[in-house]
């Protein structure tokens, strides 16, 4: 307590106790010099002004907080929350408005009875080597399983030459898979797995088939719409929506032409229908662009101010649903994080505070999942939110080592890191932590830099902690010293502004503190010189 009283006069009498406790009053503490203390009852909640509420500041202080509670509130927060502490400047109103009014048509709500088609492609540029149509095809029904209301009535695997030609299949397939199609009862949709259908195949299966088509893109997209809660999730969504729409209008307007209706030119205005919608379209569209233009601004502004408060960011990446989430949960306890058994069911960044060996506390971002052959519009639209790895200290790559594709789901993270341009001091310094070990018989680890772990059972941790210290340690070029201090000096409130101090371990006889600080090479030496002796 004596570590607290000194920090915060007022802590003394609050239900924040022991040492990590101290440590993680004094790291918020060192966050910001000037923190109010507002004392109600036996609390102290610590407050910063306004202006300068950062990434870091809530992280910490939440992670006081939930050291002196017990039930589990919600500990992670999003890059959202933060700005809605600084005001927010889109409206609330005009996102759902531009998300609700959008989503293209047979994605929103409804159920489906869906019959998936994958096409199996034999030779070709487009032959996947590192899968099989049927792994491909269980991706699919895992896909369509992830959404509430779809069912997976029945499955195909179809040979296909040419997938990425007007005609996927040939005339013999095409006609005996219309046949079948017609023939089961109570379907309502078909998933043919390609990247993307051009609007013509789309509409010549619709009519053929006679109900709703979807491809991988726009199966992705709703399950993205289902899982959206954030304002910028919401606007990439409906940005990522709108090649959906374009096709749509296109077919629309080709089929309306056929009644010779599209083309015509409306009362007097010089427009055709379809230049109308197609001009409203675009319309739309730079809306959203310009939206998602602030939120970037914005989400630059608070990585700067990450940076400026020094605390680690460690960003934790994989193939979806390869257990992200619950690493981070185990990483940090923090409860309220909620893994799930579903494709993309992170969909937002969230930022959750935990703590390295040495009690260096580092911010671990848990990031949106990847998923292989994805178009690269959508990917785009998301680029803003992977954004962030680029902008860590470290990241990790976590990989379900259970899974069948677990080989190729590697390879496609590494392609879209790629893609990202992720620089190369991260990706040389990534982790692979290769997870869901408990699923695996007697597992060997054939890899001799990867990390064994079991996030669910949470084994493999305290090594996978060690080697994030060490990492980061290394990347930063930064170390964690232990530094007596005289505290009747001005040492402490130096290593509070210079460096991040992590514990303060306070002797009351002699007047001094051992202090725990994250602390650069240069800092240190300008310590020595200002403090010698010590
Ligand atoms: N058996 C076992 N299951 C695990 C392990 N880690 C995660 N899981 C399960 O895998 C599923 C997915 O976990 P998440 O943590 O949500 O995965 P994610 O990578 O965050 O998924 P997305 O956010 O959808 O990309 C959940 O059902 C977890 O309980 C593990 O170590 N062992
Ligand atoms: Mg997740």
């Amino acid at each position: 307590m004596a570590a607290l009283s000194r920090i915060c006069p007022g802590l003394g009498s609050c239900t924040l106790r022991g040492q990590r406790a101290a440590a993680a009053a004094a790291a918020a503490c060192s966050l910001l010099p000037k923190p109010q203390h507002a004392h109600t009852g036996n609390t102290c909640k610590l407050r910063w002004p306004r202006a300068t509420s950062t990434l870091q500041a809530r992280a910490v202080s939440l992670c006081a907080r939930r050291l002196k509670r017990e039930d589990g509130q919600q500990t992670g927060f999003t890059d959202e929350e933060e700005e809605e502490e600084d005001g927010d400047f889109i409206e609330d109103s005009e996102v759902e408005e531009l998300f609700q009014q959008q989503g293209p048509e047979g994605t929103t709500g409804g159920q489906h009875r869906v019959f998936i088609v994958q096409p199996d492609v034999k030779w070709g540029s487009r032959k996947q080597h590192l899968t099989t149509a049927e792994l491909m095809m269980a991706e699919a029904v895992g896909l369509v399983n992830t959404l509430d209301s779809w069912r997976v009535v029945d499955k195909i695997i179809l040979s296909t030459k040419t997938p990425e030609k007007k005609r996927i299949f040939g005339k013999g397939n095409f006609q005996s898979l219309t046949e079948k199609i017609r023939q089961t009862a109570g379907i309502t949709a078909v998933f043919v797995n390609v990247e993307r259908l051009s609007p013509l195949s789309e509409r010549e299966f619709e009519e053929a088939w006679g109900v709703k088509v979807f491809d991988r893109y726009s199966v992705v997209l709703h399950i993205f719409r289902c899982n959206a809660r954030t304002k910028e999730a919401k606007l990439q969504i409906s940005l990522a929506e709108i090649p959906l729409l374009r096709s749509r209008l296109k077919n629309e307007m080709g089929n309306m032409d056929q009644q010779g209706g599209g083309s015509r030119y409306i009362g007097g205005s010089g427009e055709t229908l379809f230049e109308v919608q197609q001009r409203l379209l675009k319309e739309r569209e730079l809306k959203i662009r310009s939206a998602l233009e602030k939120l970037r601004r914005k989400r630059h502004l608070l990585r700067s101010q990450r940076k400026r408060n020094e605390f680690p960011i460690v960003s934790v990446l994989g193939y979806t649903n390869c257990g992200k989430t619950t690493l981070i949960k185990a990483l940090t306890g923090d409860s309220a994080l909620q893994p799930r058994n579903q494709l993309f069911a992170t969909l937002d960044v969230t930022v959750h505070a935990g703590q390295l060996p040495s009690r260096m506390t580092v911010l671990y971002v848990d990031t949106i999942g990847f998923l292989s052959q994805l178009p690269h519009q959508l990917i785009d639209s998301f680029s803003a939110t992977l954004d962030d790895i680029k902008h860590s200290d470290l990241l990790i790559h976590v990989r379900d080592i259970s899974h069948p594709e677990a080989v190729n789901q590697k390879v496609n993270v590494l392609n879209v890191l790629k893609n990202l341009k992720v620089p190369d001091r991260l990706t040389s310094s990534m982790i692979e932590v290769h997870n869901k070990t408990d699923l695996v018989n007697n597992y060997q680890c054939a890899e001799p830099e990867a990390l064994p772990v079991s996030a669910l059972q949470e084994r493999g941790l305290d090594e996978l902690k060690e080697v994030v210290e060490e990492e980061i340690v290394n990347s930063t070029g930064k170390r964690i010293l232990d530094l007596k201090v005289n505290l009747s000096t001005s040492q402490l409130s130096w290593l509070y502004k210079e460096a991040v101090v992590q514990d303060v371990q306070v002797n009351a006889d002699d007047g001094s503190a051992v202090v725990k600080v994250l602390i650069s090479t240069a800092a240190y030496g300008r310590y020595k010189k200002l403090f010698p002796g010590r």
